[in-house]
């Protein structure tokens, strides 16, 4: 093990991955199966790797190839659709370095080994496309035909997934209908495409960068795709400082719980940390670009996302006060901008 760094388990350990269909088109018992399946696995590792999700294969590769595609652009071309220099609106392209993942912990490990640990990533972040608080900013359509009508429609399926999963949820913990989907009806959530350039393996082998470093989500549930290259790792509920590295499997969406849920279920969902780094057993001096895209599903701005009666009793008082959702993002996403 690196200094400084912590402890990667050698072997994946078991991960669960299910079927999202038998939600979807099962029977009553297979739906009740299937929700008490998935929230154990969130209970367990706050993380789920989904099949079957509704979302056919051929417009994960296209979303997939358009981050291809908008990343290989000239920088001067991105810069069209530059993020702003401040957090909000978090919207737009980020260069390598302008966002700083690793403020983002408790213990940050952001001056590890005496200097800033970066992020070699860029980013293209968007939103819903007619929010009027903060508008999405996207390069001319001459520069990428097709790009933002794709990418807006992509939003929309998300959008739907993360609804049935909240639904799914709500099943499985036993709560009254539309306690989450409720709180989620005015889509203020933010999809993300991300490109992980390149770079030598022993710059992240060393610790002196990450792919992404350890972070939580801020919101209620992110939707991850990715593509095949690996490194994605997530903290051991049962060891923390010990991560797993989760190996991708074609065709799936990972789940995994964001802030907003572990402060509304008072901790029952866990958001797990995570990061990428190298993929697993990985002995190249090179490490290959890298494409995800995270959809990062959020509550309305006004709701509150204090720790719900539900999950509030004499031995388990309230771990989370009243704070609206916008300001919960806003000071997490301050955070990522110094
Ligand atoms: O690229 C990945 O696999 C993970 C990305 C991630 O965790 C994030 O953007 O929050
Ligand atoms: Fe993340």
């Amino acid at each position: 093990m690196n200094a400084g760094l912590t402890e990667v388990l050698t072997t994946p350990r078991a991960f669960p991955s299910i079927e999202l269909s038998r939600f979807i088109s099962g029977s009553h018992d297979d739906q009740k199966r299937f929700c008490t399946e998935f929230v154990g696995a969130l209970k367990t590792f706050g993380f789920v790797s989904l099949t079957r999700h509704g979302i056919d294969d051929v417009t994960v590769e296209e979303a997939i190839d358009w981050n291809r595609r908008f990343h290989a652009l000239p920088v001067d071309i991105k810069l069209k659709a530059a993020h702003p220099k401040v957090a909000i609106p978090h919207r737009g392209y980020c260069y390598v370095g302008q966002e700083v993942v690793s403020n983002l912990t408790e213990q940050s490990t952001r001056h590890r080994h005496g200097s800033t640990v970066v992020d070699i990533k860029e980013t293209f972040d968007q939103g819903l496309e007619d929010d009027q608080l903060c508008l999405n900013r996207w390069v001319d359509e001459s520069d990428l035909p097709g790009f933002r009508s794709f990418m807006e429609a992509f939003f929309h399926i998300c959008h739907a997934v993360h609804i049935v999963l909240l639904r799914c949820i709500e099943i499985g913990l036993e709560l009254k209908p539309d306690t989450f989907v409720s709180r989620c009806s005015a889509n203020t959530s933010e999809l993300r495409l991300t490109h992980y350039p390149a770079c030598d393996a022993e710059t992240i082998r060393s610790g002196k960068a990450n792919r992404i470093s350890e972070h939580t989500d801020f919101g209620t549930l992110t939707l991850l795709f990715q593509d095949n290259v690996g490194g994605l790792e997530i903290e051991d509920q049962t060891h923390h400082g010990t991560y797993l590295p989760i190996v991708e499997r074609r065709g799936e969406v990972i789940v995994n719980i964001g802030d907003c849920m572990q402060r509304w279920t008072n901790n029952v969902l866990v958001s797990t940390k995570h990061r990428v780094r190298l993929p697993v057993d990985y002995a190249e001096p090179r490490l290959g670009d890298r494409y995800s895209i995270a959809y990062f599903a959020k509550p309305g701005r006004d709701e509150n996302v204090a720790t719900l009666d539900e999950f509030i009793s004499p031995s388990f008082p309230a771990k989370y006060g009243a704070m609206t959702a916008w300001n919960y993002f806003q000071a997490r996403l301050n955070m990522l901008f110094v």
